[in-house]
């Protein structure tokens, strides 16, 4: 079986998507009055007569002929995926309830309904431990409802962030801003932009969702037979895209200058929402991969239509679950906690020698470092043709090349807070106070637990994961003493950081599992917000002095 939607199938997703709407309407009496035409559609569809009264009734936002062509052509098992995606995500409880009543109905009626594969969002998290669409927190059901009245789903990722609503907010009205809010770019670019980012990563989650939006803007489904098929102007976003995932020391004023220069050429304000866009896909490919988000439901991996499947798999997935919990023992927090607070009372301050000395010996162990197994499974054609030189990946920084005239970067001259944040709203209206808010509340998310233990300070091991990931970058906090970093990151942790940091697609459970043992899932999806972010800061930093070296 495929595990990525081919153009076809994405566009039938696509009108699938747009029969639904309804469903997800905010207005209880809309939402109750699709549900009972679906109802009686459904079971006149399921003798074979396609409900026309469904797809008629509700007037379809971009009512282009060719569509409504399609549309009236859509058998009941295209629609089921979607019926099952909305029973298992809508957070409107009437809806979910009505729908499985439907799907049962089918069921009833002898149709093949199909049944998810994952369970749950994360296939590295059980399902009993992860949030549900029908969680009964309020700030994040209310996040829920929002995600799925603007994306007509809830898709892995925001159910995941779940566990951390006080990110979910800025998380999903960055996301939102700069996919559908006030900038320069159309929005067909915009998510077009968004699938060549996740390709780097050849995060198929993610092209796929991308593709997906890509088609409810209206965008040309000849572009999504790849980068030959797109105008000359977002071809001319590869290299940018390519040196921005993987090794953003190499961005120089010059990238700047040919995007801004000649024919076809971007306006600097075009080039800084591009930016935006890739960093903030770059770095959700990791946390795809560092999560183990599952499929989608509606994808062709997320569901079966065939019933022993589903059984296997499940069980199968639950089976691992279990042997790993058998493997926990509680020593490594309290260790941890031991350092933390030996840390903090330290009172003598290295030398600003000594603390360069101790950020360069940082960063050759990490060139040290074995990462996962370095056999990445060779990408998928349906996503090498979003990219271009895929051969091109992350080297250590400190190997960046003898007598490399690549100095390090040093946060105190260039830093987010100073000039990276202003110079990002001058260009792109209040992008940077959004993103200045998701960073800050990422750097400083608390709830001063550590596995089972309460009232523990955290800072210090939070600071030390930060400051790694950006240390793999070649970025350096002149004022901080990456001792910190050895003492309270051990190595298998470090390791992991690495390979989500710089290659995610490599990630396995086994990697997931092995590190941070005693901590609770919600933990672990916490560290891995931290590496979004700082690696998110990382490359805009990069790209912004850049901007700002060619402004000047
Ligand atoms: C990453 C985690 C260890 C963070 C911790 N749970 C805290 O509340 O700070």
């Amino acid at each position: 079986m495929s595990d990525c939607l081919s153009m076809d199938q994405t566009r039938i997703s696509v009108l699938a998507l747009k029969m639904f709407v309804p469903l997800c309407s905010r207005d209880a009496r809309i939402r109750g009055q699709a549900l009972e035409f679906l109802d009686c559609g459904f079971k006149s569809w399921s003798n074979g007569r396609p409900p026309v009264h469904v797809t008629s009734k509700f007037h379809l936002k971009h009512g282009d002929p060719e569509d409504e062509k399609m549309l009236s052509a859509l058998t009941l098992k295209d629609c089921l995926p979607f019926l099952l995606m909305l029973a298992y995500q809508c957070p409107f409880n009437d809806v979910r309830e009505k729908l499985f009543g439907i799907l049962h109905m089918l069921r009833m009626c002898h149709v093949n309904v199909p049944s998810s594969l994952s369970s749950g969002p994360s296939s590295f998290i059980p399902l009993d431990e992860a949030i549900l669409p029908s969680t009964d927190n309020k700030k994040t059901h209310d996040l829920f409802v929002d995600a799925f009245l603007q994306n007509n789903r809830l898709d892995h990722i925001t159910q995941l962030m779940g566990f951390h609503p006080q990110y979910l907010d800025p998380f999903l009205r960055t996301q939102n801003y700069i996919l559908k809010g006030d900038g320069p770019l159309p929005y067909d670019y915009r998510n077009y932009i968004a699938i060549m980012a996740s390709a780097r990563h050849c995060c198929t989650h993610l092209v796929r969702l991308q593709k997906q939006e890509f088609l409810l803007q209206g965008g040309n489904k000849n572009w999504l037979n790849g980068l030959d098929w797109v105008p000359q102007k977002l071809q001319d976003l590869n290299e940018l895209n390519k040196i921005l995932a993987h090794r953003p020391w190499l961005i120089k004023k010059s990238h700047i200058e040919k995007l801004t220069k000649g024919k076809d050429n971007w306006s600097l304000s075009e080039v800084v929402h591009a930016i935006v866009i890739l960093a903030h896909f770059h770095c959700l490919s990791t946390f795809v991969f560092g999560c183990g988000i599952s499929p989608e439901i509606d994808s062709s991996d997320g569901h079966t239509f065939q019933k022993s499947a589903a059984t296997s798999n499940n069980l199968s997935a639950e089976n691992s679950w279990n042997s790993h919990e058998a493997a926990d023992t509680e020593a490594g927090v309290e260790l941890l906690m031991q350092k933390m607070k030996t840390i903090s009372e330290q009172h003598e301050e290295a030398s600003q020698e000594e603390k360069l000395k101790c950020f360069q010996k940082e960063q050759s162990q990490s060139a040290e470092l074995i990462t996962a197994n370095d056999n990445t499974p060779l990408p998928k054609s349906d996503i090498l043709r979003y990219t271009d030189d895929p051969d091109f990946s992350y080297q250590d920084f400190a190997k960046r090349g003898e007598g490399s005239e690549i100095p390090t970067f040093r946060i105190q001259d260039y830093s987010w807070d100073d000039h990276g944040y202003s110079l990002l709203n001058r260009l792109y209206n209040d992008v940077g106070t959004i993103l200045d808010e998701k960073f800050k509340i990422t750097y400083d998310l608390t709830y001063y637990t550590m596995g089972f233990k309460n009232n523990v300070d955290t800072s210090t091991f939070r600071r030390a994961i930060w400051n790694y990931i950006q240390c793999m970058y070649g970025i350096r906090h002149d004022d901080y003493d990456y001792r910190e970093v050895n003492e309270l990151l051990e190595k298998p942790l470090k390791a992991y950081i690495k390979t989500l940091s710089c290659y995610p697609e490599r990630t396995t459970k086994k990697d997931y599992d092995s590190v941070m043992r005693e901590f609770k899932h919600s933990e672990k999806v916490h560290v891995n917000l931290m590496m979004l972010e700082a690696r998110m800061q990382a490359e805009l930093l990069y790209a912004l002095r850049a901007i700002m070296r060619y402004m000047t």
